[in-house]
């Protein structure tokens, strides 16, 4: 596997050794050994899965420390543009935020460090989205900022007018506003 480097510490990307022949492909989705050998320790402990349609929004989530979540985030059918926003209060790139796209035919997979919010677009018509999380999922401990934050300027590759985001995804504070202890 090749680890990407992003301009925002400790925000990586990973693309997998992709083995392809005539049945089509086969890539280790995640291999701890190989992880620690590039010094990337998580232990992982929950898988989610999601599907969307077109056009959906999903974000911009965290859950505040001690429960906060480092996730390693793929597609398995589909394309999504995946945004991963900088809330580390004493990160020289805090309200950064940096995307990628992730597709069933690039196999690129994004971790998401612990303290980070992230969120995702739909730019396909359909899309499976695959995640391992190294912490538990708790509501009590879950927070969101808003997708549309003007002083993060997402761009989210798809119309405003098709967004299609759920009614808690309308309803978090600004980042300005934002519970954050990380
Ligand atoms: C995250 C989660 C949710 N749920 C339940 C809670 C709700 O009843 C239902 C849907 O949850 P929600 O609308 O928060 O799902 P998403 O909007 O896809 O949230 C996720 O999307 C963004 C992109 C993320 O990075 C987070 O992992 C996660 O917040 O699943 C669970 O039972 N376990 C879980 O781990």
């Amino acid at each position: 596997m090749e680890i990407i480097e992003t301009p925002i510490k400790d925000l990586v990307i990973i693309k997998p050794r992709v083995f392809a022949d005539a049945r089509g492909f086969f890539f280790e989705s995640y291999n701890e050994a190989a992880y620690k050998a590039a010094n990337i320790n998580i232990h992982f402990c929950q898988d989610n899965q999601s599907k969307s349609s077109y056009g959906v929004i999903r974000g911009l989530h965290y859950q505040l420390l001690p429960q906060s979540q480092t996730k390693l985030v793929s597609v398995v059918q589909g394309a999504v543009w995946d945004v991963a926003v900088d809330l580390r209060k004493d990160s020289p790139t805090f309200g950064q935020w940096y995307g990628v796209e992730l597709t069933e035919e690039n196999h690129l997979q994004f971790i998401i460090p612990q303290g980070f919010a992230h969120g995702f677009s739909v730019l396909s018509e359909t899309a499976v989205f695959t995640y391992k999380c190294d912490d538990f999922y708790s509501p009590q401990l879950e927070r969101g900022i808003m997708y549309n934050d003007p002083a993060l300027a997402i761009d989210w590759k798809i119309p405003a007018d098709k967004a299609i985001i759920s009614d808690k995804d309308t309803k978090h504070p600004l980042l300005k506003d934002a519970e954050l202890n990380f």
